[in-house]
């Protein structure tokens, strides 16, 4: 008889070829696909804060295998051995064997204390972070990698939301002012999973729309490009009337990252006295999960706007779906506060209710 091979991913490879956009998970795996991964690099943020570097040097996401595989051979061997090993076993396990592995992962990383990293493999403690980590990207690894994330993302976009949310963007600029102004508008969507979307195919865009993705799954139309390494512009024709930032910031692993984001995307605005722009551009698109300002220890509906504003983004429209909040907000660099900061404070600590751990800081 021949031997049944195991599906190692919720997304099968000859699916993985295909365009994203066409395939279909059920609402269920999208969504338990999602919560896993957002748990997995929420774990993998707190692990890069407990490990420190020479020089200052910061892990993170983005940075974190260029960093090792250049500069800390020894370590970096020490973490490709262990990944592979735990894939293989990890591929031979249940579903519910993994589950179970796993669910200590934030109990193991809280008693884990700061470890330096140097290329002494022989320190426990660094070690057991580089093995932590391993686990953890055997795990996403496991799951299809970043791919599998974007194709339930791109699934929870039709079944969450009865579209993409940039048809929000497209309804609050048509009833802010009815039609496109006549010169051609530009936007930046970073964060962008397909070329479909209402930001692309609109006309108040047309062919202007700049799309980028760290995991681009479209290289013909998506830029496969880390927004925080994007350069700089370097003249207003390099910059945009419109920066569409949905479901990207609270996919960056820290609150500094974060806010780091949020300041440099101010960077990439035209200036609002280019245009006959009725008072809506430049503007910025931004949608985060629903809980993120309303059931956040750090981040309210109340303190969100003033960082915002702190920033030079002023509010134009504010929306409260089931799941997600919508802002539109205009932006001006003369508004910005200088030096504005903002720092991570526990809002109301007699609430009871578990709550979530986003937040943003400003340095
Ligand atoms: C949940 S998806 C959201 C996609 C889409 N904008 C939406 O609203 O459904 C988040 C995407 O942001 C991308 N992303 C996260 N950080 C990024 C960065 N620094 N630069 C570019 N893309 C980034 C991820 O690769 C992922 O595809």
């Amino acid at each position: 008889m021949a031997n049944k091979r195991k599906k190692l991913t919720p997304i099968t490879k000859s699916k993985k070829s295909n365009n994203p956009t066409n395939i279909r998970l059920k609402p269920e795996v999208s969504r338990k696909l999602i919560n896993r991964f957002h748990v997995l690099i929420k774990a993998k943020a707190l692990l890069f804060t407990k490990i420190s570097l020479p020089k200052n040097h910061k892990l993170s996401e983005e940075n974190y295998s260029s960093i090792l595989s250049d500069s800390y051979p020894r370590i970096n061997q020490l973490y490709l051995t262990r990944k592979n090993e735990i894939f293989t076993k990890l591929s031979q396990q249940s579903k519910k064997h993994r589950t179970e592995m796993r669910n200590d992962l934030f109990v193991t990383l809280s008693k884990l204390h700061d470890c330096r990293l140097s290329n002494d493999i022989t320190d426990q403690l660094l070690s057991t972070a580089i093995e932590i980590l391993a686990e953890i990207d055997a795990e996403i690894d496991l799951q299809g990698g970043l791919h599998t994330y974007q194709v339930a993302s791109l699934n929870g976009q039709d079944k969450l939301r009865g579209s993409d949310s940039s048809k929000k963007l497209i309804e609050w600029l048509t009833e802010l002012c009815k039609s496109p102004p006549d010169l051609p508008l530009t936007a930046l969507e970073i964060g962008s999973l397909s070329s479909k979307n209402q930001i692309s195919t609109s006309k108040w865009f047309k062919d202007n729309v700049t799309r980028i993705d760290l995991n681009s799954q479209d290289s013909d139309t998506i830029l496969q490009q880390d927004f925080m390494q994007r350069p700089l512009p370097k003249s207003e024709k390099e910059k945009y009337h419109l920066i569409s930032c949905s479901l990207v910031l609270n996919f960056v692993s820290s609150a500094q990252e974060r806010g780091e984001m949020l300041k440099r995307i101010g960077k990439f605005f035209k200036p609002s006295k280019d245009i006959q722009d009725h008072g809506i551009f430049p503007c910025f698109f931004f949608v985060l999960p629903l809980p993120c300002v309303t059931n956040s220890k750090y981040i309210n509906k109340e303190n969100i706007l003033p960082l915002l504003n702190g920033l030079g983004y002023s509010l134009l429209k504010y929306h409260e779906s089931t799941k997600l909040v919508y802002m539109l907000l205009r932006y001006n660099e003369s508004e910005k506060t200088k030096n504005f900061k903002f720092q991570k404070k526990e809002l109301d600590v007699t609430r009871k209710a578990k709550r979530n751990n986003f937040s943003i800081i400003l340095k």
